[in-house]
């Protein structure tokens, strides 16, 4: 079969640097996304699954730096991307559930504010297509009363319904690729299941390509299409 990779890492190096401080935190690292598939990437706590997917979207970490290697994106390495540049891909093309990101959604403000505010750059229409585009959403995450929960404020919602406001919200900026960074890990038994299960749904509905990251491979095994393996730094494979 004859396809491009939508994302192509390739040998990438990511180094931390710090006054006399220089230490290689991911080495030699390569790997590819292809549209519409989902690679699930595994590895125990501190493999350096977080720090490739901050370096996929230009938010590494003061002192850490790509130093070897090339990410491109629709075939255009991105590693030299500046910060307006990277907070385009952010916004149009890779979207980003960044961990423990149940901490992601203010709180007390409700959640129909907070999700126009991650639309804003979006030319939708009128108020009413706004909001029943909002609705649309909720509703494509599996909420059946989409109206309140956009009414409702975070505070009153469960850690499952969050994270599922959080993922329509990545949604809502049409994303060519979604990371969800251990989307699962603050979310009990019966809830991980229920939104590795959205996942896949919204990877085959919808043709979404997405790269899980996770420590727990049993659990992202039966969903994910591929699986990359992550080692002290280095892909296992
Ligand atoms: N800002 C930073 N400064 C220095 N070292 C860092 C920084 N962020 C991460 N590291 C180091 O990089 C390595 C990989 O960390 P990373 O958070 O990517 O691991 P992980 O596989 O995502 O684990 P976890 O699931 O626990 O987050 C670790 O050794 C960590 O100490």
């Amino acid at each position: 079969m004859d396809r491009s990779p939508l994302l192509k890492v390739d040998h990438l190096e990511v180094t931390y640097k710090q006054k006399q401080q220089r230490k290689v935190i991911i080495q030699d690292v390569s790997f590819k996304l292809y549209p519409g598939e989902m690679v699930a990437m595994t590895g125990k706590s501190g493999a350096g699954k977080s720090v490739i997917a901050h370096a996929l979207v230009g938010l590494l970490d003061k002192g850490l730096s790509v130093t070897k290697g090339q990410i491109l994106f629709e075939g255009k390495n991105i590693i030299q991307f500046n910060e307006k540049q990277f907070e385009n891909l952010r916004r149009e093309n890779i979207a980003m559930m960044i961990q423990h990101s149940l901490n992601g959604l203010d709180p007390i403000r409700l959640v129909k504010k907070q999700m126009l505010e991650t639309i804003r750059h979006r030319k939708v229409g009128s108020k009413k297509e706004v909001e029943q585009l909002l609705l649309n959403l909720l509703t494509q995450v599996g909420f059946k009363e989409p109206e309140e929960v956009l009414d409702s404020y975070p505070f009153e919602l469960s850690g499952g319904m969050r994270q599922r406001v959080l993922l329509a919200m990545m949604l809502s900026l049409q994303p060519k690729i979604l990371i969800a960074d251990e989307p699962t890990t603050a979310l009990d038994i019966v809830n991980r299941e229920k939104i590795l299960e959205l996942l896949k749904q919204l990877q085959c509905n919808l043709g979404l390509t997405i790269l899980l990251i996770s420590h727990d491979e049993n659990s992202v095994n039966k969903y994910a299409d591929r699986v990359v393996h992550m080692n002290e730094g280095g892909v296992l494979l």
